[in-house]
């Protein structure tokens, strides 16, 4: 034995003797026997071997041993499908490739040819002996390759072999009618098939063939399984059909072709019958829950695709490279087996869709992002149309409207999202779109300002008298007026935090998202509010929504000839600006057909000129005056703050909201300052001191910081019983109020701008611009003071027969205080510092409205909860005053006709 080559072989050899010790069938001697063989019984199978081994050992020379037997598969009519495995030889024999699809040696074997058929019954027990022994130390099943079997095969080969021979005593015979053919073929055959299978894969993504490996059923099936593993099957033309979970898989005994998968679009149609291979170790109910196992697998990798394309590469590239054991299937696979082709990559392909995909979307995003082109933007607005649509034809209240809306958009995308990914991106753009229109949508309204400020430069010193002695007085500078741009840039519609919870924000959102960005063909104008310097305010309805707002519509031709443009801008920049409760707030701006409208909160209780009228005496009660002036001047006080002087406050610009509180509006007339916020130490002025006069209201418990009972709420205003017999006796501060006023006190107001514009009303104009000195921040408190003596007693203090006179009354006309009605000397006091000729004297010229607020008339008033305090009561009957919108303008639907006419609005402005 020792002229083999390879210790292993020697092994084998063993091994397969020693199996055959467990045989209990024997064949007769072959041909000749040593008497060495002659130990052993004649007729054994060891016998045999041995007989045969010896007349090897004499003919044959190990080279011929080496190349023959050693690397061949068999492949014999009788043992076809026997159950292979990869021995160590065999991965030697790799680097000695065969031609593939040929039998290289597989010379017919004949009794004529000794030596070839010894030869061929050695490579033959060589080669078992090796498999088995492999199979020993490699497969863990041992039911996969029972060596009984195995022994039993070898034994009936050789049995096979000697019986032909004995047969034919001798002679020459037809090699090709009587004898045993053994295919050998190379095991490169085998991993050169196996390996097709990826690159099948990859290379045609419609197809691939997959094919049993020569493990046996094993293999074959697991290679099948690891492929079904990766690809969902469907049923067309397939016996391995996948229905809702269950499976069906026909095999067919005597198929010998492999089965055939189409991939198409990772669906994997297995075309031919799965092949059963009969001899082998595995059954076909083996087999089959394999099968059932990888299909079971498949199912939880479907939703798993980068799990199915790494197993893919993973499982396929681990096909085990050994041959099958029925070799015709083999090399059937093999021819069945197209040759790899420069893959077009399917996983490539998928991935480049991938990237193909999210390329545009990203595409889409960048381009709504900076600029709509046609196309996108095409796209996109259909999109958004869409979503739009189907919410206004759903009958739901504006107010639920917009939220009706979101949950719509959010709940399409979801199913979207559920249903396909492109579309979820189809509805994000719509969402981006939707963002970008309302985003386009406030550029161009600011761009509408831009344009209209380039054109109308603020730039103004004309002087402008009104008909009535109350009109405001127009003489317009801003030499002091720091630059509109950089206060606009800061604030925006959006931006106003205390009135971020309010519906109409969401009720404009709701239709600027339908519609696009607003315009006057958006609102229903109900009526005539007013009628002003500048422009007229309706009351108008946001169609769809029942929100009510005031729009203010000013004609820019008009403005334009009237040189009053720059009134109009101050007024848009300020009203931008403002958030505060007793302010104004724009809700949008718009021009419409030349015409530029500010929408803003609609105030239905009118104005304190209107509301004092109807007051009993024509004047409001000390409490109720006291309220609506502390609001004004919280207002006053945050103006200047903002650096805005008002210059036109008069109890006309004082509207009333529908809860009762006030708010300031008409900005026209402001001046836009610097204003530097200043630390400022507190000097005692313990004889000068306002504060130290004791109030009329001072005995109210709502000097409690933290009083914010309702109850608690209604003294703050309510009238003390004011004696005017004697004084009250002062008291003295209590140590806390004295540290508390020693402090530093922060101080934001415009004391250094200065403006020699002549502007104002006649009754309210202060002495120093009617000197035309120059004026500052303290016009302001001068006209604070003639509206708490005007709401006091129902007239201002230099009204003169006319215009002439009253302006001539204010400059040198000593203030007078009628005898009724009655007022507190608390009241008087405020009015007679506050209406002081010299701006300089004048209480809050220093300090502003901290100033005044501390003064003993607001003693009492928790000024931070003054939003939470009960207003003064209003009419029954309450008429505003507004013009119905009757004819001419009235259709009869309670609708303007310029609604009618849609954006050409040809009603009467001024
Ligand atoms: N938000 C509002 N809610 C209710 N009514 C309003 C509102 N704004 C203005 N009005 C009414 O419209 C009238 C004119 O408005 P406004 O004073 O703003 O216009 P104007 O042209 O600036 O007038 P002015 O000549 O006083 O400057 C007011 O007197 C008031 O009665």
């Amino acid at each position: 034995m020792g002229s083999f080559a390879g210790a292993c072989e020697i092994v084998e050899e063993k091994d397969v003797v020693r199996l055959a010790k467990h045989s209990s069938r024997y064949c007769k001697p072959a041909l000749g026997s040593s008497s060495k063989d002659m130990e052993r019984p004649v007729g054994s199978m060891e016998y045999d071997i041995d007989q045969l081994f010896q007349s090897i050992s004499i003919k044959q020379s190990p080279g011929r041993v080496m190349g023959s037997s050693s690397f061949h598969h068999l492949e014999t009519s009788a043992s076809a499908g026997t159950s292979r495995s990869t021995s160590p030889s065999k991965k030697s024999a790799m680097k000695k490739p065969f031609p593939m699809g040929v039998t290289p040696r597989s010379p017919r074997v004949g009794p004529s040819d000794s030596v070839s058929l010894k030869q061929a019954l050695r490579d033959l027990c060589i080669s078992k002996a090796s498999e088995m022994a492999a199979q020993k130390r490699l497969s863990k099943s041992a039911a996969a390759s029972p060596r009984v079997s195995e022994a039993d095969r070898i034994k009936s080969l050789y049995r096979q072999v000697l019986n032909e021979s004995a047969g034919r005593s001798g002679l020459p015979v037809d090699k090709g009618k009587s004898l045993v053919e053994v295919s050998l073929t190379p095991v490169d055959d085998i991993p050169s098939s196996s390996k097709s299978v990826p690159d099948v894969l990859e290379t045609k993504p419609s197809k691939f063939l997959s094919e049993p490996s020569q493990s046996g059923n094993r293999s074959g099936l697991q290679s099948l399984r690891e492929t079904v593993l990766l690809y969902k099957s469907n049923n067309s033309g397939s016996s391995l059909s996948f229905g809702s979970g269950d499976f069906e898989i026909d095999f067919e005994e005597n198929a010998t072709s492999p089965p055939h998968m189409v991939i198409e679009d990772g669906v994997v149609e297995i075309d031919k019958h799965v092949t059963s291979v009969p001899s082998c170790s595995g059954s076909k109910v083996d087999a089959e829950k394999e099968l059932e196992k990888s299909i079971y697998l498949s199912a939880r990798v479907q939703s798993e695709p980068k799990a199915v394309k790494s197993g893919l590469e993973g499982k396929l590239d681990n096909v085990p490279s050994s041959g099958t054991e029925n070799i015709k299937l083999v090399n059937k696979v093999k021819r069945n087996i197209p040759r790899p082709k420069p893959r077009p990559k399917r996983k490539i392909l998928v991935k480049k869709k991938l990237r193909v995909v999210v390329a545009s979307a990203t595409k889409m995003v960048e381009e709504t992002d900076t600029s709509l082109e046609p196309s996108a933007s095409q796209t996109l607005c259909q999109k958004c149309h869409c979503s739009l649509k189907s919410i206004t034809t759903e009958n739901h209240p504006p107010t639920n409207g917009l939220r009706s809306l979101s949950e719509n958009v959010s709940n399409k995308e979801t199913s979207k999202e559920s249903s396909n990914s492109c579309e979820v991106n189809d509805s994000r753009e719509a969402n981006i779109v939707m963002q970008e229109h309302a985003i386009q949508t406030n550029y161009s309204e600011e761009g509408d300002v831009n344009e209209q400020r380039r054109e109308n430069p603020t730039s103004s010193d004309k002087i402008i008298f009104s008909l009535s002695s109350k009109d405001s007085i127009r003489n317009y500078s801003s030499s002091t007026s720091m630059s509109e741009e950089s206060n606009l840039s800061r604030f925006s519609c959006g931006n106003k935090p205390h009135m971020s919870m309010d519906v109409r924000w969401e009720a404009i959102k709701h239709v600027k998202l339908q519609c696009g960005p607003l315009g006057l063909r958006h609102f229903n104008l109900l009526k005539k509010l007013g009628c002003g310097d500048i422009g007229t305010v309706y009351l108008a309805e946001l169609v769809g929504t029942n929100c009510l707002f005031a729009i203010k519509v000013m004609d820019n031709e008009f403005l334009a000839r009237r040189k009053k443009t720059p009134r109009a801008q101050a007024e848009r920049a300020i009203l931008k600006m403002l958030d505060h409760p007793f302010l104004p707030t724009l809700y949008a701006q718009f021009i419409s057909d030349n015409l530029s409208c500010l929408v803003m909160e609609y105030c239905p209780g009118g104005d304190l000129h209107v509301l004092r009228q109807k007051q009993l005496n024509r004047c409001f009660s000390e409490p109720a005056a006291r309220f609506y002036v502390a609001e004004v001047l919280l207002a006053l006080e945050y103006l200047h703050m903002l650096g805005v002087i008002y210059r036109d406050l008069k109890p006309e610009n004082i509207l009333v909201r529908e809860d009762g509180h006030i708010m300031l509006t008409d900005f026209d007339l402001s001046l836009r300052c610097e204003v530097n916020p200043t630390l400022l130490k507190t000097t005692s002025h313990a004889g000068k001191d306002p504060a130290r006069m004791s109030g009329p209201y001072n005995t109210s418990n709502c000097i409690q910081p933290l009083c914010i009972e309702p109850s608690c709420r209604v003294p703050c205003f309510s009238p003390r019983l004011l004696s005017n017999s004697k004084p009250r006796k002062q008291r003295r501060p209590d140590l806390l109020t004295q540290q508390f006023r020693s402090l530093p006190q922060l101080v934001a107001e415009p004391t250094e701008a200065r403006s020699n514009s002549f502007v104002g009303t006649h009754e309210y104009l202060a002495p120093e611009i009617i000197k035309g000195e120059g004026h500052g921040a303290a016009v302001d408190w001068w006209t604070f003071g003639v509206l708490l003596y005007e709401l006091l007693y129902g007239k201002t203090p230099f009204k003169g027969y006319d215009n002439e006179e009253t302006l001539s009354n204010v400059v040198f006309q000593n203030l007078k205080f009628p005898d009724s009605p009655l007022v507190s000397f608390q009241a008087k006091d405020l009015i007679r510092r506050l209406v002081m000729k010299d701006p300089e004297s004048r209480l809050g010229s220093v300090k502003g409205a901290a100033e005044i607020k501390r003064h003993p008339f607001f003693e009492g008033l928790n000024w931070a909860l003054i939003r939470c305090a009960i207003p003064p009561e209003l009419p029954d009957v309450y008429d505003n005053g507004a013009t119905e919108a009757t004819s001419p303008q009235g259709n009869g639907n309670g609708y303007l006709e310029c609604k009618a006419m849609g954006d050409h609005l040809e009603f009467e402005l001024f």
